[in-house]
């Protein structure tokens, strides 16, 4: 046995002595009995054994060549693990806040870091992997790169798998396997409880969510059988476009010559559920442009929704809404101004005689946005209220419209391989945002308007992006 096997041999007889390693009938965070509980939270009451953990966690580090600017312990357990490894090792740390202050800085990580900067993730265990995402995703937000996870335990469930496929590494100390093994070796568990353990491991395999504390249906509902909770008209039209065509993709057209619109247009059209605009970022954009956008979504099949975020008084947006809603059938709309604009905008859709709606701006996809979690909420609020004329939420996390199911999440933020622009746009990939983030609609810019071949690429976000619907609902 080499001395690092058998300093793990000994670290892991250690936890079990002090009680981190316990047997017998749990359930887990995610709802599942389970005959092995690890809580490795008492560990902070023995300091030589959290001094031990940390000389192994940096020799496997520096064993396997794992290096980064920093490391940050997953809340709440890890993050004395995480310290004990900083101090010890002179790296630097960064904490990431479960909940943003609402006051002073308002910052979601604590710490110094650089925009660009590795950290390496620190956890106590994994099981789905969900509480690591949140963190990840909170230290992309802010453009820190993640590759490495090290755990102290790898339960084997199910969380090195999605973390892959996300394109993290995971590392653990033990698997539970191996602490099996250990314990049995060390006479300190029977044959029957081992079984037990491999018998509940081959049963128990669970997927990641973003929030796992919802049970989010609406993720594994398909969407023909959310029409019936779908209460604006363009809601059912969108859906059954998506259907039809197989294609929950939306393309942001961000252009500035009508000439690139309408080329993009007719190229695109027959592969996406819908049309992105920046009208106002046309230069020579009329009347003519709206009209010529509005035959190619019949033609094509596609809906027509104007990027404007309006977000003035109900009488300006109003006289805004009059000039866009001749062409485009939605609208998006941030909700700060309250019911005002989404009463105009009622207002003059009935006036028209013809199905318009709006998506509401829940949550932003650029760092530094000041969205938070109550104003968010406050936006689902207001969408229940204009539940007629609102078809869904831009938002980029699952559990906005978790008890929602008539409502669409519309997530921008997508490329599949760039992590953001240099001008504070995130990027996360296509399967991430369908899959973990809940969206049923991927808005993508740039990656497909700046690629080389922009046809091929709407075709391949739209095989990946149906894949992972598909995928989302087994
Ligand atoms: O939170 C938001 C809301 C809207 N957008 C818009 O989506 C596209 C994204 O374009 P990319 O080229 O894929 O970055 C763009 O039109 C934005 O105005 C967003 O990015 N984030």
């Amino acid at each position: 046995m080499s001395p690092s096997q058998e300093n793990l041999k000994q670290l892991c007889l250690e936890l079990f002595e002090i009680d981190a390693l316990k047997f017998g009938d749990f359930v887990t965070k995610v709802g599942i009995k389970t005959p092995v509980y690890m809580d490795l939270r008492g560990i902070i009451s023995y300091p030589k054994l959290m001094d031990v953990l940390s000389t192994v966690i940096n020799n496997y580090f520096t064993e396997n060549k794992i290096s980064g600017q920093s490391i940050c312990g997953v809340p709440y357990t890890a993050l004395p693990i995480a310290t004990a490894v900083s101090v010890k090792y002179n790296i630097p740390m960064l904490i990431r806040r479960k909940d943003v202050k609402t006051y002073g800085t308002k910052k979601l990580i604590e710490g110094v870091y650089q925009k660009g900067d590795k950290c390496i993730i620190v956890e106590d265990v994994v099981t789905s992997g969900s509480s690591i995402l949140e963190t990840i995703n909170d230290l992309k937000s802010v453009g820190i790169v993640i590759t490495d996870v090290l755990t102290v335990v790898d339960r084997e469930q199910g969380g090195r798998q999605t973390l892959k496929d996300l394109g993290y590494t995971l590392h653990s100390l033990f698997t539970l396997s191996s602490i099996m093994t250990i314990l049995y070796e060390a006479n300190k568990v029977k044959q029957d409880v081992v079984e037990s353990v491999k018998n509940y491991l081959s049963e128990n395999q669970v997927q990641a969510k973003c929030n796992n504390e919802l049970q989010d249906t609406r993720l594994s509902t398909p969407l023909e059988s959310r029409l019936s909770a779908a209460k604006c008209p363009l809601t059912t039209d969108l859906i059954n476009i998506i259907l039809k065509k197989k294609s929950n993709v939306c393309v942001a057209l961000d252009v500035t010559s009508s000439k690139e619109l309408l080329s993009l247009t007719k190229q695109l059209g027959p592969h996406i559920a819908l049309l992105k605009t920046h009208s106002d970022a046309v230069t020579d954009w009329n009347e003519a442009v709206g009209n010529e956008l509005v035959e190619l979504s019949k033609e094509m099949e596609f809906l027509i929704l104007e990027d404007r975020k309006l977000a003035d008084i109900g009488a300006t947006v109003g006289h805004q809404f009059s000039l866009i809603s001749s062409w485009a059938h939605l609208v998006t709309v941030h909700s700060i101004a309250g019911p005002g604009p989404l009463q105009e905008i009622a207002r003059i859709a009935d006036e028209r005689g013809e199905k318009r709606g709006v998506f509401l701006i829940g949550e932003l996809s650029c760092a530094g946005n000041l969205i938070d979690e109550k104003y968010t909420q406050a936006t689902l609020n207001l969408a229940q209220s204009f539940s007629s004329i609102t078809v869904g939420l831009v938002c980029q996390s699952p559990s906005v419209l978790a008890s929602s199911p008539g409502l669409l999440q519309l997530t921008p933020g997508i490329h599949l391989s760039q992590a953001g622009d240099n001008k504070g746009q995130q990027y996360n990939s296509p399967n991430e945002v369908i899959t973990l983030r809940g969206a049923d609609i991927g808005v993508i810019g740039r990656g497909v308007t700046q690629a080389p071949d922009p046809l091929a690429a709407v075709k391949e976000y739209k095989r990946v992006m149906w894949e992972a619907y598909e995928q989302r609902l087994k």
